[in-house]
C-alpha cells in the first residue's frame, strides 16, 4: 500500500505530534456529543459512588480520536493509564502480567482489542466480569488451577472493526461507544484549536477549506493542517490565508472532497472498464492491483460514507452524485 496524505491511521513520525494535539479533558474534546454526554454521566456516577467505571469498548473508523478518549476518560477519573494492545499480548501470560500489576481503578487501554488471540481473550473474560484471574499451574496429572484476586479495573477495548470481536468479548463491555465521522464545522474547530497550539495564525476560512477535505477524521485535518503550514511558511509571512491554504491543498493533490488520486483511480476503474458497476470488491482489487481487504477497510469507507460508492448484492456501484463530482456522462 502506498503512503497517502489523507491515510486515516497514523503514519510513523506522527505519533509524539499527535500527542502534542491531544485534547486531555471532555471538554476540550470536540464532537462526539452523544458519546461525550453519555461518558460524562458514567464517570460522574461511577466517581460519586467511588467506584471504577464500567468497560467501555471504542470503536469507529481510524483517526476520529479513540486513544484520545481512552487518555480522556482515565484522566477525567482520576486514575492511571496503562496501554497495550491485541498483536502485543502473544500469551495468557502476557496478559496475567499485566493485569496482575494493575493498582485499584486502573484503566487499562487495549488497543486493537479485536486481534487478540483466542487464548488470551478467554483469560478475559473472567478478569473483566469478577476481577480475578484463573490460572493453570502444573501440567498433566497434577495440573490444578488457582484463582487469584485482581485489583478492581476499568477495561477500554478500541477497535476500528467492532465485527470482528466475539459476541462473548462485546458482551462484558458495559459502555459500547461508536465513534462517527466528525462535520465539517467540527473540524474547523479541531483545526482552529491545533493551530493555536502550534501557535501558527489561521484565518476561519482557511480552517473550513482544510476542514472540508479531512474525509470526517481529525488526524487528517491535522495533517492537512501541517502541510499547509509549511506552504505557508514559505510561500506567505506564515499566516494560513484561505487563498494560501487552496493553493497548497491543490499542490498536496487532495480535491475538495478530500478524495485523492487513489480514490480517483478506484472510482475510474469502476466508471471506465465497468460501467459504474455492480462490480465485486475481489474484482476491483485485480484491476487497481490492490487487496480486497485493503479497499474494504481503507479505500471504501469514505467512498460509501459521501455517498459515491453503493453496497448491493451483487456487488459496488458507483453513484451519480460520484459521475457528477467528475463532471462525467453516467450511463443509461
Ligand atoms: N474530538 C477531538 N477533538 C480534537 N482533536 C481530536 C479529536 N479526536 C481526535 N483528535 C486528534 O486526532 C488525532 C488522532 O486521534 P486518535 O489517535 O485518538 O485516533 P484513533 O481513533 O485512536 O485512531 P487509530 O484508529 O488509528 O488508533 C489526535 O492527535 C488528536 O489530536
Ligand atoms: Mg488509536
Amino acid at each position: 500500500m502506498e503512503e497517502r496524505l489523507v491515510a486515516g491511521g497514523a503514519s510513523a513520525d506522527e505519533a509524539s505530534l499527535e500527542y502534542s494535539l491531544r485534547p486531555k479533558v471532555l471538554q476540550e474534546y470536540i464532537g462526539q456529543e452523544q458519546v461525550k454526554n453519555n461518558l460524562k454521566i458514567f464517570i460522574e456516577a461511577a466517581k460519586m459512588r467511588n467506584e471504577t467505571l464500567d468497560h467501555v469498548l471504542l470503536y469507529g473508523p481510524p483517526g476520529l480520536g479513540k486513544t484520545t478518549l481512552a487518555a480522556i476518560i482515565a484522566n477525567e477519573m482520576g486514575v492511571r493509564l496503562r496501554t497495550t494492545s491485541g498483536p502485543a499480548i502473544e500469551r495468557p501470560g502476557d496478559l496475567a502480567a499485566i493485569l496482575t500489576a494493575l493498582e485499584p481503578g486502573d484503566v487499562l487501554f487495549i488497543d486493537e482489542i479485536h486481534r487478540l488471540p483466542r487464548a488470551v481473550e478467554e483469560v478475559l473474560y473472567p478478569a473483566m466480569e469478577d476481577y480475578c484471574l484463573d490460572i493453570v499451574i502444573g501440567k498433566g496429572q497434577t495440573a490444578r488451577s488457582i484463582r487469584l484476586e485482581l485489583p478492581p479495573f476499568t477495561l477500554v477495548g478500541a477497535t476500528t472493526r467492532a465485527g470482528a470481536l466475539s459476541a462473548p468479548l462485546r458482551d462484558r463491555f458495559g459502555v459500547l461507544s461508536r465513534l462517527e465521522y466528525y462535520r465539517p464545522e467540527q473540524l474547523a474547530q479541531i483545526v482552529t484549536r491545533a493551530a493555536s497550539l502550534l501557535e501558527v495564525a489561521i484565518e476561519e476560512k482557511a480552517a473550513v477549506e482544510i476542514a472540508k477535505r479531512s474525509r470526517g477524521t481529525p488526524r487528517i485535518a491535522n495533517r492537512l493542517l501541517r502541510r499547509v503550514r509549511d506552504f505557508a511558511q514559505v510561500k506567505g509571512d506564515g499566516t494560513i490565508t484561505a487563498v494560501l491554504a487552496n493553493e497548497a491543498l491543490e499542490l498536496l493533490q487532495v480535491d475538495r472532497l478530500g478524495l485523492d488520486h487513489i480514490d480517483h483511480k478506484l472510482l475510474q476503474a469502476m466508471i471506465e472498464k465497468f460501467r459504474g458497476g455492480p462490480v465485486g470488491v475481489e474484482t476491483i482489487a485485480a484491476t487497481i492491483g490492490e487487496e480486497a481487504q485493503t479497499i474494504e477497510d481503507v479505500y471504501e469507507p469514505y467512498l460509501l460514507q459521501i455517498g459515491f460508492l453503493q453496497r448491493t448484492p451483487r456487488g459496488r456501484i458507483v453513484t451519480s452524485a460520484a459521475y457528477r463530482h467528475f463532471g462525467m456522462e453516467e450511463p443509461k
